[in-house]
């Protein structure tokens, strides 16, 4: 079974190289929506796959991350970088171009790692990400399943460790570390009760 959990944000990018003019040559915005499928073939004690308000802790908080910010690909050109880190105080560099598909992809790989190191408290089983869709407009979206995630020899190599946040957006987190943390693999004890 799938459920599919939806978080919002806004977010600024260029996406460099694409056929667009306008998405590769401008700063730009985006009203995004972001749906996290996960799934199980089995149902916790509330006969659920996953409580969707666990989602709205650790994996809510990351997501949002990236409202109001602008989102930076690490090989763009440094004098720009340079100029967005200047004057947006919430920004996050990606090793990848900030299209939908790259998007999906990180999201992807943060939620998985965020659920592995999960401690669960109802007695969820096998509860896997599905997939990540990301909504860039009204019309278009990416869809990234595990085979997108982790296919680095074509679609490019994303280490969590290469995805950098400011020091606004990390300040603004209930706990400073959290990135720390995931990175260096504590884990996430679920709360009995929200
Ligand atoms: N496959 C992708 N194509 C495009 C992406 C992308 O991430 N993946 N991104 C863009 C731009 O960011 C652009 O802003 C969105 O493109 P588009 O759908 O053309 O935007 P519109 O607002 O013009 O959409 P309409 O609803 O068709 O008016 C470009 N392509």
């Amino acid at each position: 079974m799938i459920i599919r959990k939806l978080f919002k944000f806004e977010n600024a990018h260029i996406v460099r190289n694409c056929t667009s003019r306008r998405c590769s040559r401008s700063i730009h915005g985006h009203s995004y929506k972001i749906e996290i499928l996960l799934e199980s073939n089995f149902l916790d004690n509330g006969q659920m796959v996953y409580d969707f308000g666990l989602m709205k802790t650790t994996i809510k908080e990351l997501i949002d991350s990236f409202d109001h910010a602008i989102t930076l690909w690490s090989e763009d050109n440094s004098e720009y970088l340079e100029f967005a880190k200047k004057f947006s105080e919430r920004w996050v560099m990606l090793p990848v171009n900030p299209s939908a598909e790259q998007f999906s992809r990180v999201f992807f790989l943060m939620v998985e790692r965020v659920l592995n190191l999960t401690v669960f408290q109802n007695n969820e089983k096998n509860i896997k990400v599905n997939s990540v869709i990301v909504h860039e407009t009204d019309t278009g979206y990416a869809q990234c399943f595990r085979e997108d995630a982790y296919n680095f020899e074509n679609m490019g190599k994303i280490e969590l460790k290469n995805i950098i946040f400011s020091e606004q957006i990390k300040r603004e987190w209930s706990d400073y570390n959290m990135w720390d943390k995931i990175l260096n693999g504590e884990r996430f004890i679920n709360p009995k009760s929200l």
